[in-house]
C-alpha cells in the first residue's frame, strides 16, 4: 500500500502542496484532476522522490520512502514524467531498456529480454525496435516512454505507476490504449497514479479520482462521486452536466456552454461586424451562440 501522511511543501516560500493525505490499494487506479497550476505535476514529484515534502511522509508498504535501498525502490515505484526530452539518437529498444537499468544487477538477462519484448508489444512498438528516438513522432516517443516505465516494473506486480499526462501527444487510439494498459496493471495488482486533464477518459479508467485545488485535495471518491456538475465547476470554473452512459455505466461530462466576451473576441480578432458564431460541441451537437453569451 502508498500512504500519503499530512503531506506539505513549498517552494520559494510559496505552498504549492498543503497537508495532503491519501492511501492507495494494489489494484487502484487513481486519476488526479484539477486545474492548470492546481498541484498535480508537484504531488507527482514528491510520489517519484524527485522532491521531498516539506512535512509529512510517504510510505510505500509500511516503509518511508525516504528511507529505502535506492535499488529496490527501483523495482517498486516508477514514473513517467510529463516532458521526457531525448536529444541523442537511441534506438526504441535502447530507451526501453534502460527502464532496467536501475537494477541491473539483481535481474537477469533473460527477464529484462522478456520485458523489452512483452512491453514492447504492449505499446505497438515492436515495429520501432530499431528506429532511432530522433525519428519519430512526440505520440511514438511517449509510447516508448510508456513502455521503459512498464519494463522498469515488469517483474513487480504490487508496484507502483506514477504516470503524468501519459496520453500527451497521442492519437485516440493510443490515448484510450495507455490508459487501458494503465487499467489492466491495476487489475494485476499494480498500484496507478494517473494525471490526466482530460475527466472523460479519467471517468472512463479510473477506479477513484482525486480532485486538487490551490494545492489542496479536495475531493477523493469514485467517478460517480466525485464528477459531480458542482464540483467540476468549482475545479475547472466550467459548468457542465454529468451523464450515465448506458452502455458502459460510466460517466460522462458534457460542458455547457462556454463563456467568451464575443466583444474583446472581436476586436482582438480585428473583426468588426462578424456574423454569428457557431461552435459545434462534440458531445452534444449544441450550437453555442458565443454573440449572445457575456460574461
Ligand atoms: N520550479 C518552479 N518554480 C516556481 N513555481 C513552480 C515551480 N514548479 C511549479 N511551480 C508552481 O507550482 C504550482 C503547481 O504547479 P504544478 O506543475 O504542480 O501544477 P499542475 O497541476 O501540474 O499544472 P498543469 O495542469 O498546468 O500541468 C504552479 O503555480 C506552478 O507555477
Amino acid at each position: 500500500m502508498l500512504r500519503v501522511e499530512s503531506i506539505s511543501y513549498k517552494l520559494n516560500n510559496r505552498p504549492l502542496l498543503k497537508d495532503i493525505s491519501f492511501s492507495i490499494r494494489p489494484g487502484e487506479m487513481v486519476a488526479l484532476l484539477g486545474s492548470n497550476g492546481a498541484g498535480k505535476s508537484t504531488l507527482m514529484r514528491l510520489l517519484s522522490g524527485e522532491r521531498k515534502p516539506d512535512t509529512g511522509r510517504i510510505m510505500l508498504y509500511g516503509d518511508d520512502l525516504a528511507a529505502y535501498n535506492r535499488k529496490i525502490l527501483a523495482t517498486r515505484r516508477a514514473y513517467l514524467q510529463q516532458h521526457n526530452p531525448i536529444s541523442m539518437a537511441f534506438t526504441v529498444r535502447e530507451v526501453v531498456m534502460m527502464g532496467r537499468y536501475g537494477f541491473k544487477s539483481g535481474s537477469s538477462a533473460k527477464n529484462d529480454q522478456t520485458a523489452l519484448l512483452e512491453t514492447m508489444e504492449l505499446c505497438g512498438l515492436t515495429d520501432l525496435a530499431d528506429r532511432s528516438m530522433l525519428s519519430l513522432s512526440g505520440g511514438e516517443q511517449q509510447r516508448v516512454h510508456l513502455a521503459r516505465v512498464l519494463a522498469q516494473l515488469w517483474d513487480n506486480k504490487d508496484a507502483v505507476l506514477l504516470l503524468d499526462e501519459p496520453t500527451n501527444n497521442m492519437d485516440l487510439q493510443f490515448q484510450h490504449q495507455t490508459l487501458a494498459i494503465a487499467a489492466a496493471m491495476a487489475k494485476k495488482g499494480y498500484m496507478i497514479v494517473v494525471v490526466l486533464h482530460e475527466v472523460n477518459l479519467a471517468a472512463q479508467y479510473a477506479s477513484r479520482i482525486i480532485i486538487l485545488k490551490d494545492g489542496r485535495k479536495w475531493w477523493d471518491g469514485t467517478p460517480v462521486q466525485v464528477l459531480t456538475p458542482q464540483h467540476i465547476y468549482t475545479a475547472f470554473g466550467i459548468h457542465a452536466q454529468a451523464y450515465t452512459d448506458q452502455s458502459s455505466l460510466k460517466t460522462v461530462i458534457v460542458p455547457k456552454e462556454i463563456k467568451l466576451d464575443a466583444a474583446k473576441f472581436n476586436s482582438n480578432l480585428q473583426v468588426l461586424h462578424q456574423p454569428v458564431y457557431k461552435l459545434k460541441t462534440t458531445e452534444t451537437d449544441e450550437l453555442i451562440n458565443l454573440q449572445s453569451v457575456k460574461i
